[in-house]
């Protein structure tokens, strides 16, 4: 029998999960608080909303297998807090060909993407993305609900807090502190530490 993941967020970015869970041998079930008004995400229907997922899974005896494809941090946290007092089982998800260390934890609801390699003793907390081709190195710290976009380059002992967004193609300095709720521009280069709720971008990282 195979086994079927509940996708929450029928998205670009829900399509990519999709992808990965189907090449782990699952089902995919897409949810979405625009059902009914949007009924398909490519070829895969929708079968309802969040809570309508919530309703189903409540009635079963075994918990559904979840995942949160939502980017916006602040809505991926509210829907995965919402998902947590149902009888659901938020899953990380991992693609094939990301390289995790043996030594690296990864908290609940994360998902990491193709290519993505997390080295040893890295902690990584729940609902994070670890996007496309993204590295993090060596003892990284980075908080829940926190998305490190594709080719993102983290060295060694870098802290990220929660809820931050890390833009494609930044790179951060070793033993650098980027703060909760920052979000650092695409293609920046972060050498200094980045206070809680600050947006910075450029090489070097600034504030703005
Ligand atoms: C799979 C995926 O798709 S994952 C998603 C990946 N996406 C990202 O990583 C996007 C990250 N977001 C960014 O980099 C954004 O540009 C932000 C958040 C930094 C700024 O966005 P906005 O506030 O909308 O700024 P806006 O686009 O109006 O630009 C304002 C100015 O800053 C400059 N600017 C914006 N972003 C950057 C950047 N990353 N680096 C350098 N300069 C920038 C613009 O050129 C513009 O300059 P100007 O005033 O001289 O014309």
């Amino acid at each position: 029998m195979t086994k079927e993941l509940a996708i929450v967020g029928a998205s670009g970015h829900g399509k990519v999960i999709a992808d990965i869970a189907e090449q782990l041998g699952f089902t995919v079930k897409f949810y979405d608080d625009a059902y009914p008004t949007k009924t398909h995400i490519e070829h895969w229907p929708i079968q309802g909303t969040c809570a309508d997922l919530i309703t189903l899974t409540n009635t079963r005896v075994v918990p559904a297998d979840v995942v949160v494809a939502i980017g916006n941090n602040d809505i991926r946290l509210q829907k995965t807090q919402l998902l947590q007092q149902s009888n659901c089982n938020l899953i990380t998800l991992i693609h094939p060909t990301a390289i995790i260390s043996q030594y690296a934890t990864l908290a609940k609801g994360t998902v990491v993407f193709a290519g993505a390699i997390i080295n040893a003793f890295a902690k990584v907390g729940q609902g994070c993305i670890i996007n496309t081709s993204a590295v993090v190195e060596h003892d990284c710290n980075i908080g829940d609900f926190t998305h490190i976009c594709p080719n993102v380059a983290l060295a060694g002992g870098v802290i990220v807090g929660s809820k931050s967004w890390v833009g494609i193609g930044s790179q951060v300095r070793q033993l650098i502190t980027i703060g909760d709720n920052c979000l650092i521009g695409a293609g920046s280069t972060v050498v200094k530490n980045i206070p809680n709720n600050v947006t910075v971008f450029g090489s070097p990282a600034v504030a703005r």
